[in-house]
């Protein structure tokens, strides 16, 4: 069997080039840019007022000055202010000619047209043209768009933005016991949950998922889903994944010509999982103990996707200080579905002490998944260890 970091890059190594589209920069939350926004203008276009005041020369501090006019925002003062004067001003107005202050209008007294000024700081209160971005800047970050990036972008006055397309990913469940939340499970049946979750996972990475109806436990009925999912990048399934006479994933999607990249990883949960490549679609063999499918999912599934918008694939660990004692750990690395409790600098872990592969309760209760490498020594409280945030 392979170690969870050999199936990482293998399965990082399924995402194919970056397929990418052109869309509005008010819908590009959360996508990854594929080209980068060119700055159409300078921001700001010209020397502006940080504040409401007057513009005025230093040299004619303290005043008195006669206010010879208004600059606002959108409508500037025109010509040169003549030496001895101010304007008066409003925030995000160009400071007009011959002035380089403006002096906030707190420390002003008016009387009539004329204005005197008190005790002067250094803030000119001027934002220089330029001070943000020049005409011509590029921006791409590495990682998906936050909301103030589309302002920046949209501030750069491109309104459309070239960023990788939402991988498709089609997601197969199937089992004879399942039926669908809402209908009325008959004797031996489940409601299939795997694949509500699955997919939600797939759309926080960035995806388009397509849930499939569920397959029967048959060949026909399986190979009938994978026809569907026939245009996707990423077919993922869930369940059938392990040795029981009803575990036909791996042999229904072998006769359709999957090349496996591995099936099987030193791994708990999730030690079934399956990657490869099927046609033109990557492809993940989830296996269909829930917690396992979800674990599988944030370890690979969510990098996978990520990899193929040309994100960084992640997961990122974090550091907490166990809370408690823990015996060695086996030959497969595990991960334990803990709690986060506040701590003075580092959070503590508390792993639960029930760690079942298909209690979802407790996947819900659970704020991490605790790392612990396969032949962990044991454990002592206090002992600095890495976790994933859930
Ligand atoms: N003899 C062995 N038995 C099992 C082994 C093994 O090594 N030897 N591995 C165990 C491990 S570990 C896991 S994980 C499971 C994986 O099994 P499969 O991937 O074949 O999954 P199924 O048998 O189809 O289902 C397992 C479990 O999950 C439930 N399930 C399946 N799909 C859904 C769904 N969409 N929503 C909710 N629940 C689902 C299913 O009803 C089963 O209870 O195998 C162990 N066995
Ligand atoms: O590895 Mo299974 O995925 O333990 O539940």
């Amino acid at each position: 069997m392979i170690s969870v970091d050999e199936a990482h890059a293998l399965v990082l190594a399924l995402a194919g080039p970056v397929k990418t589209e052109e869309i509005a920069v008010e819908d590009a939350l959360g996508r990854a840019m594929a080209a980068p926004a060119v700055a159409r203008l300078t921001q700001p276009p010209f020397d502006a007022s940080a504040m409401d005041g007057y513009a005025l020369r230093s040299d004619d501090l303290p005043g008195p000055l006669p206010v010879v006019g208004t600059a606002a925002a959108g409508v500037p003062y025109a010509g040169t202010v003549p030496e001895g004067a101010a304007v008066r001003i409003f925030t995000g107005a160009p400071v007009p000619a011959g002035c380089d202050r403006v002096v906030i209008q707190e420390i002003v007294t008016r009387d009539g047209d004329t204005i005197r000024v008190a005790e002067v700081g250094d803030n000119r209160n001027i934002r220089a043209q330029g001070n943000d971005f020049a005409q011509g800047s590029e921006f791409q970050p590495a990682r998906a768009l936050r909301a103030s990036d589309l302002g920046l972008i949209a501030a750069m006055n491109v309104a459309r933005i070239t960023v990788a397309r939402r991988p498709r990913v089609a997601i197969l469940a199937g089992g004879d016991e399942l039926v669908r939340p809402g209908e009325t499970p008959a004797a031996g049946q489940i409601i299939s949950s795997n694949d509500i979750a699955i997919a939600a996972l797939a759309r926080e990475a960035g995806a388009e998922p397509l849930v499939l109806e569920l397959a029967r436990d048959t060949e026909d009925s399986l190979r009938a889903r994978f026809a569907e999912a026939g245009g996707c990048d990423l077919i993922v399934t869930i369940g059938g994944a392990s040795v029981g006479d009803h575990d036909l994933i791996a042999k229904v999607s072998a006769d359709l010509g999957m090349e496996r990249s591995f099936y099987k990883l030193a791994m708990r949960p999730g030690k079934p999982l399956m990657a490869g490549r099927i046609g033109t679609a990557a492809m993940l063999g989830l296996p269909g103990n829930p917690v396992s499918a979800v674990v599988c999912a944030k370890l690979f599934m969510q990098p996978l996707i990520r990899a193929m918008q040309r994100l960084p694939p992640g997961p990122e660990l974090a550091s907490g200080l166990l809370t408690r004692d823990l015996p060695p750990e086996g030959d497969r690395q595990h991960y334990l579905r803990a709690r986060l409790v506040p701590g003075a600098g580092l959070p503590g872990i508390d792993p639960f002490g029930d760690q079942d592969s298909a209690r979802l309760w407790i996947l819900a209760e659970a704020d991490a998944l605790l790392l612990r490498p396969a032949g962990d020594p044991a454990r002592r409280a206090g002992e600095m260890m890495h976790y994933l945030p859930l």
